[in-house]
């Protein structure tokens, strides 16, 4: 089945085209990536396919649902990590994370939030307030947020950022393994290391525009950097890096 559907979705801010003609197809269990340079409109994307944006033109449905007509169900559906997003400072881990239980109506979070905060190490730091917290250690909690209720499909924005390298390996092996079981992950990226060696289908954008789709583990000589080289023109090294 396919989880995400897009046709010709296009977002214009005033004169900018964020988004153009953008047609996707997103079949469930890909581990996918949007890969592009800042400002192609990787979030724009995200934002529409999780109903917090209308788009100018174009339709989407999101595991069969319309992200225009009917946003609530996207979200109700899904898990989302939007980029440098924090837990409210006010709060522990274990508050906000029995607080998105509650939203998200799960009727007791206690064994899942051991889990979670066992699988993404932070256990100890459970009872911690947020400002406390590293910003690693924030963006795990967000990670943990995100997959509470096991969505069949999460969206998260550049994944890795934060992480050190231990953790980054962890989250991939996360993200593969819950591929596996036939979720899907929707990356959004703009570390080309990130999308080749994690992801089973990426499209890359380049001003609001698809240029070109692969599955990276098909690739041979063809690198996906020599792709994105070839269809975005950067040769600038700092996009093969996957942390600041
Ligand atoms: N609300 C807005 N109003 C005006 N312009 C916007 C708005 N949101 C995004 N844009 C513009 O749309 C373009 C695409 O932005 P978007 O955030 O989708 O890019 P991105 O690929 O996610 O970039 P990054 O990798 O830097 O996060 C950019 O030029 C941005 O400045």
């Amino acid at each position: 089945m396919t989880a995400i559907e897009t046709v010709g979705l296009t977002k214009r801010f005033g004169d900018l085209e964020a988004l153009a003609d953008l047609s996707l197809t997103v079949p469930e269990g890909e581990l996918f990536a949007l890969l592009g340079p800042n400002g192609s409109g990787k979030t724009t994307t995200i934002e529409i396919l999780t109903g917090q944006l209308e788009p100018s033109a174009g339709t989407a449905s999101v595991l069969g649902h319309d992200p225009v007509s009917d946003p609530l169900a996207v979200r109700r559906a899904v898990g989302i990590l939007p980029e440098r997003e924090d837990p409210p400072s006010f709060l522990t881990p274990r508050e906000y994370l029995e607080f998105v239980g509650t939203v998200r109506n799960l009727p007791d979070v206690t064994e899942q939030i051991d889990e979670w905060a066992e699988r993404f190490e932070f256990r100890e730091k459970l009872d911690t307030l947020a400002t406390d917290l590293s910003e690693g250690e924030r963006q795990r909690v967000m990670l943990a947020a995100a997959f509470v209720h096991e969505p069949d499909l999460v969206f998260i924005d550049e994944p890795l950022v934060n992480l050190d390298p231990l953790m980054q390996e962890q989250i991939k092996g996360h993200f593969r393994e819950y591929c596996e079981r036939g979720n899907t992950v929707f990356l959004s990226t703009h570390f080309i290391e990130v999308a080749d060696e994690l992801c089973t289908q990426v499209a890359i954008v380049s001003d609001g525009r698809l240029v070109a789709e692969c599955n990276p583990q098909e690739l041979d000589d063809e690198r996906l950097l020599d792709v994105f080289r070839a269809e975005v023109g950067a040769t600038e090294p700092a996009t093969q890096q996957v942390s600041d």
